[in-house]
């Protein structure tokens, strides 16, 4: 089933509904949101910006053309003509009841509608309206935007089809949905999520160790294999060649001693609030929730990349996931311009006529260049072998104006391509109104770094780059191509 949907409604632009909010327009869906609070236009806007910067980091293919985004005065208002609905309002029953309810009456009847609830059972949430036949529970994980599970759970009133729609829909939106068996509370990753939490309450609590020391032995151990293999997978090769049966009987009694405090939970008083919060404080280092996201993406999109390089370029666990989106992606945009980069204007950008300044224009246009020769296996290792691409040439128009903060995108067409040479047309467009900014167009030779002279590129190589100007061969030549500096228009 094909679950390409062109708009989306987000209720709720928080934490979560602003991941949804990036997730769902970097894979081209036109998003309305509704949210009451006057932040809720700002927190959007800066984890969209967060989003713009990681999504291209993280693929090697080009993203689809964003879509729009707008802000909606009603539920009713933002539900018209959604295919998917996500609601994402603070975790108080009676208030998701409410929503979903005028949810319920306002969006088309074949909509699907998803909760990300982190623990509400669905059958409660379905009380009181009147197609609980579509809601599903789609419980994401922070950041939206680059992690891809979702955990999708039905409730008694749910249709197997709806569920079934619902896992087309996230899959197209390049997610993993993991539909759950049963409903129960706070679903799978939630329970084990928790008890892991509850453990590292007492273990501060009790004075054994900080939030930093716990930390640090998740992430220098089985933080880094839960991100390749989980839980079973691991403890299966940790039995070492007797496997699980063997790791079961050796470790299974130790579950048994009176080790855990894990039914119980701390009182979270204000001296042990204090303690987490003062000991969080130390741990951040002055670092603020948005540039703790950005270390926090970069990490998980480098993450993401290496199991991607795995299993000969076919991908581990999120890795495969990831190269399969790729390859969604390729199919879905070959006979078009290449989308390859994203991104949002940073104020250091601005110069003193008020808008971008012109050496950034060339820093698009080079990072544009450098992700079109990622994408073709120009990768680290191609260049270590002493081989690469210079740009020889390079012809940039300043077509429009480019201000603080605003999102551009940039589109890459090739014009030639043999052995040696590659020969692009890019363009900067600003992603909201689909203006042209500016346009480049650059002659790249092949060559042997060492030897210092252009030589034909490897053979797959090669085979790429002509797959690719075979695609672009039918599609309109641009009419800036071969202008000179001083040509008459026209
Ligand atoms: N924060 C997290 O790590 C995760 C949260 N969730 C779930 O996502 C949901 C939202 O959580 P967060 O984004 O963290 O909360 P949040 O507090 O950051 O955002 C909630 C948003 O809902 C808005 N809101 C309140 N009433 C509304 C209404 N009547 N109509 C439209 N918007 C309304 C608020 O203004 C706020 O912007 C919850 O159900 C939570 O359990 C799921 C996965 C992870
Ligand atoms: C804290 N939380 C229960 C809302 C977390 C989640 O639901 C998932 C996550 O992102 O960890």
């Amino acid at each position: 089933m094909n679950g390409t949907i062109a708009k989306a409604a987000c209720i709720g632009g928080g934490v979560i509904g602003a991941g949804w909010v990036a997730r769902l327009i970097l894979h081209g869906v036109d998003v309305d949101v509704h949210d009451p609070s006057p932040d809720a236009e700002r927190v959007v806007a800066e984890v969209l910006a967060n989003a713009r910067r990681s999504m291209p980091r993280l693929l090697d293919a080009s993203l689809p053309v964003p879509g729009r985004l707008r802000f909606a005065a009603s539920i009713a208002d933002a539900v018209a003509g959604a295919g998917l609905v996500q609601e994402s309002v603070p975790e108080r029953l009676e208030l998701k009841r409410a929503v979903l309810t005028a949810i319920d009456a306002a969006a088309p009847v074949d909509a699907i509608i998803g909760s990300s609830t982190s623990g509400l059972l669905p059958s409660d949430l379905q009380q009181g309206m009147a197609h609980p036949e579509r809601l599903v529970v789609a419980h994401p994980y922070n950041p939206v935007y680059l992690l891809p599970l979702v955990e999708l759970v039905g409730g008694q009133a749910t249709t197997p089809d709806s569920l079934t729609r619902a896992q087309a829909i996230y899959t197209a939106l390049g997610m993993k949905p993991v539909t759950i068996r049963r409903e129960i509370e706070a679903f799978v990753g939630d329970r084990l999520l928790e008890a892991l939490w509850r453990e590292a309450l007492w273990l501060v609590h009790d004075g054994i160790a900080s939030v930093t020391e716990i930390d640090d032995v998740i992430r220098y151990s089985f933080g880094l294999r839960w991100a390749q293999m989980g839980l079973f997978q691991t403890y299966r090769i940790a039995g070492g060649e007797a496997g699980m049966r063997h790791f079961l009987h050796q470790f299974g009694p130790a579950l048994k001693w009176p080790w855990t405090r894990l039914m119980d939970v701390p009182d979270l008083d204000e001296a042990l609030v204090a303690r987490i919060a003062d000991q969080s404080d130390e741990q951040a280092a002055g670092l603020s929730v948005r540039e703790l996201e950005r270390i926090r993406d970069d990490n998980l999109v480098a993450i993401m990349r290496a199991l991607a390089a795995q299993q000969g370029g076919r991908g581990w666990g999120a890795g495969e996931l990831l190269r399969q989106q790729e390859a969604a992606m390729r199919s879905d945009t070959q006979a078009e311009p290449l989308r390859l980069l994203s991104g949002t204007v940073p104020t250091e950008w601005i110069d003193y006529n008020g808008h971008m300044t012109e050496h950034r224009y060339l820093e698009v246009f080079g990072n544009t260049t450098d992700a079109l020769l990622a994408q073709i296996g120009v990768d680290a290792g191609y260049v270590a072998s002493g081989r690469s691409y210079y740009t020889v040439e390079t012809h940039i128009m300043h077509l429009g104006e480019a201000r603080q903060g605003a999102p551009y995108d940039t589109t890459t067409q090739i014009l030639h391509a043999d052995d040696k040479r590659l020969h692009v047309f890019h363009q900067i467009r600003n992603s909201d109104t689909g203006a042209i900014l500016a346009s480049a167009e650059q002659m790249l030779l092949h060559v042997d770094a060492r030897a210092q002279k252009a030589v034909a590129a490897a053979p797959d190589l090669i085979a790429r780059v002509a797959a690719l100007a075979q695609a672009h061969a039918h599609m309109p030549r641009p009419p800036a191509m071969g202008r000179h500096v001083g040509q008459r228009p026209g």
